[in-house]
C-alpha cells in the first residue's frame, strides 16, 4: 500500500529556529554560536542584520507554514501521521518537542531536516542535536533523519521553476546574456574538507543540483546561461579561510567582466530566512544595483508543492526500507541517492567526535 507510514507514528520537522522579537535576537545568538570563537564584532553586525527587521526572523513562521502545506498533502494521501517541529537554537527546542512526543506515546518518528547538503554545520550538527534532544528526555521516541534531498526531483524542479521565473523579471534585452549566481551559506573551508565521507561533499553536491538547473532551464529557454557557485554569510575570525568568492565580489566581477545581468539562486537553501532576506535581497541586490548591473533573487523551495510532496516521497521511502522493502528512490543528476544512515566519520565534527544519532 503506497501510503503505508509504518513503522513511524509521527513526523518530525527540525529546523534551525530564529527569533521572533527583539528581545530574543542576543540569547538566539548566543545559542547559535556558543563555543565557536565567532568575534564579537560580527556578532553584533548580525544582530543589527536582526533588528532592521524588526527583531523577528521569518524563519518561524516559514517552518508554521511547511509544517501546514505537509499537513494538506498528508491529508490528500489519506496520511494521518502527527507532525512535530523542534529547533536547534530557539523554541520550539527539540528536547521540548520530544517531551511532548513521549508523553503523546510517539514511539518512532522520521526527521525532516530543513537543509539540503551534507557538511557538519548542515547535517552531523543536527545529528548531535536530535542525540542531545533524546539524552535528555524520558522515553524519547527513536528518530531516523530522512536522507539529504538536495537532488530529489521536487526541490530540483522547484529551483528550476524558480530561476525562469526570475529569468523573466530580467529586463528584456538583458536576459538572454545573463548569468546564474547559484549562492549558498560560506562554512569554512576545513569544514567543506571534512564533508560527507570523502570530503568536499557540499560543495561537491551545490555544483551537482547548479548543472542540474542549467541544463533543465537550457530545455526550457534553449539559452545555457553561463554560472557560478558563490557563497553568501561568512563568519568566523578573519584568519580562518572560508568558500569564497562571496557573493557582492562576484556581483563586481561579473559587472567588470560585461555581464548583461545577474540571476541569483539561494540554492543552499530551502526558505527565505534572514540569510537570504538579509544577506541576499538587502546586501547582495544593493551591490548589484549600485554597479547598475540588472539583478533578479530567484525564490527558495518554500512551500512549492512539489518540495511540499518531496517531505512524503521521502517518508514513504523510508518507512518502506525499514519494513524491509527496497523502494525506488529518486534523484536527478551527478550524485546518486543518498545514504539513509550516514557513514561512519561523514561530516567531522571540527571541535572532535560527540554523540550523534542517525549514522552507521
Ligand atoms: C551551512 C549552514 C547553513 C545552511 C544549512 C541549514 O539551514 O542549517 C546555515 C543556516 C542558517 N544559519 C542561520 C543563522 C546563523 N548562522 C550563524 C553561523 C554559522 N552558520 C554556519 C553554517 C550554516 N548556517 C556556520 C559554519 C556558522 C558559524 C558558526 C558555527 O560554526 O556554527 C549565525 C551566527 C552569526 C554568524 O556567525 O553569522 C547565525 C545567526 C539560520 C537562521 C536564519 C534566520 O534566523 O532566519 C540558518 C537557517
Ligand atoms: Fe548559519
Amino acid at each position: 500500500m503506497p501510503s503505508d507510514t509504518a513503522p513511524y507514528d509521527a513526523l518530525l520537522l527540525v529546523s534551525f529556529g530564529g527569533p521572533e522579537k527583539p528581545d530574543d535576537v542576543v540569547p538566539f545568538l548566543e545559542n547559535v554560536t556558543r563555543g565557536r570563537g565567532i568575534p564579537r564584532e560580527r556578532l553584533e553586525q548580525v544582530g543589527e542584520h536582526y533588528f532592521l527587521f524588526g527583531g523577528r526572523s521569518p524563519i518561524n513562521d516559514q517552518n508554521r507554514e511547511f509544517i501546514a502545506a505537509v499537513r494538506d498533502d498528508l491529508d490528500a494521501a489519506g496520511i494521518d501521521l502527527p507532525i512535530y517541529w523542534g529547533n536547534r537554537n530557539w523554541d520550539p527546542f527539540l528536547a521540548d518537542t520530544l517531551a511532548q512526543m513521549a508523553a503523546d506515546g510517539i514511539t518512532r518518528a522520521a526527521c525532516f531536516v530543513t537543509s539540503a547538503y551534507s557538511s557538519y554545520s548542515s547535517c552531523r550538527q543536527y545529528r548531535e542535536n536530535l542525540a542531545d534532544a533524546v539524552a535528555a528526555v524520558e522515553d524519547a521516541p527513536q528518530l531516523d533523519k530522512l536522507r539529504h534531498y538536495f537532488n530529489h526531483p521536487g526541490f530540483v524542479e522547484s529551483v528550476v521553476d524558480a530561476t525562469l521565473a526570475a529569468l523573466a523579471e530580467l529586463p528584456d534585452d538583458a536576459r538572454d546574456g545573463a548569468q546564474i549566481a547559484f549562492v549558498t551559506h560560506s562554512i569554512p573551508e576545513a569544514m567543506n574538507d571534512g564533508s560527507g565521507p570523502e570530503g568536499g561533499a557540499y560543495v561537491a553536491q551545490h555544483r551537482s543540483v547548479a548543472a542540474e538547473v542549467v541544463d533543465r532551464v537550457r530545455e526550457e529557454t534553449g539559452r545555457r546561461h553561463r554560472h557560478e557557485l558563490v557563497f553568501c554569510s561568512r563568519s568566523g575570525p578573519p584568519h580562518v579561510p572560508w568558500l569564497e568568492p562571496d557573493v557582492n565580489d562576484h556581483l563586481q566581477q561579473l559587472h567588470d567582466d560585461g555581464a548583461s545581468a545577474v540571476v541569483i539562486v539561494p540554492v543552499g537553501f530551502v526558505s527565505d530566512h534572514m540569510e537570504v532576506i538579509y544577506d541576499l535581497d538587502t546586501e547582495a541586490l544593493a551591490t548589484a544595483e549600485k554597479l547598475g548591473l540588472p539583478a533578479s533573487r530567484a525564490a527558495t523551495a518554500g512551500i512549492d508543492p512539489r518540495f511540499v510532496a518531496t517531505v512524503r516521497d521521502l517518508l514513504l521511502e523510508r518507512a518502506a526500507v525499514e519494513r524491509g522493502e527496497e523502494p525506488e528512490r529518486a534523484a536527478v543528476g551527478s550524485v546518486p541517492p543518498m545514504w539513509d544512515r550516514c557513514p561512519v566519520g561523514c561530516c567531522a565534527n571540527p571541535r572532535g567526535e560527540r554523540p550523534a544519532l542517525c549514522g552507521q
